[in-house]
């Protein structure tokens, strides 16, 4: 049976804004400067340990692991709070089920909040299997932490696509030899496609993946 792979940061949540707010309250509370959303968003995707450790380097701070603990327990408590589904999301996800496919979400965000942004959106049904950013050994843009998520949702390469909005889901994917499409609507810029199919809006999925 076929299953769709999404990625979570950009793909099907905005989740910039609790990010934001997480990175600027621990960087206030170490007396440093905060970021404008664009300078936030440009330092999502490689998982948390890389956004604390990019927002002390800027900020001429040697990496910190309390700070990434402080940063984590504080993010995860306050993941929902401003994050929601992006618009045409809940429709996607419904239209996809209807056509038959399963569903994943591979995540370099840390398995906790992922879990718990995805019951506190009301989304968490859809998903057979997650894979988080500290799941496994490895993350995006290891191939294999898209292929464990598979694993644990009882599929094979063969029946995936993967859906993602940065570089990292489009490296996965190749390593991984599952096709890709390009969620144009979330964080990452086009550049980062590297020739993968781009859905403009999540209600271009269901026709894109049927193409595939
Ligand atoms: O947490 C991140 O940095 C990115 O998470 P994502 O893989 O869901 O986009
Ligand atoms: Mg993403």
């Amino acid at each position: 049976m076929k299953i769709a792979v999404f990625d979570l940061d950009g793909t099907l949540v905005d989740s910039a804004a609790d990010i934001h707010a997480a990175l600027d309250r621990l960087m206030a509370g170490l007396g440093l400067a905060g970021f404008t959303r664009p300078e936030v968003i440009g330092m999502i995707g490689d998982g948390v340990r890389a956004l604390v450790t990019k927002a002390l380097t800027a900020r001429d701070q040697p990496f910190d692991e309390a700070a990434l603990d402080a940063f984590t327990a504080d993010y995860t408590a306050e993941a929902s709070a401003q994050t929601r589904p992006f618009e045409g999301i809940p429709a996607a996800l419904d239209a996809l089920r209807a056509a038959g496919w399963r569903m994943a979400v591979c995540t370099n965000k840390p398995e906790a909040a992922a879990r718990k942004l995805l019951d506190d959106l009301g989304l968490a049904g859809h998903f057979a299997a997650l894979g988080g950013g500290d799941s496994f050994p490895v993350r995006k843009p290891d191939p294999q932490h898209l292929l464990a998520t598979l694993a644990a949702a009882g599929a094979a390469a063969g029946q995936a696509v993967m859906i993602g909005d940065h570089r990292n889901d489009v490296r996965a994917a190749a390593g991984a030899g599952v096709p890709c499409i390009f969620a144009g609507w979330g964080y990452g810029p086009l550049a980062m496609a590297e020739g993968c199919p781009v859905a403009a809006t999540p209600l271009d999925l269901p026709g894109l993946v049927a193409a595939l």
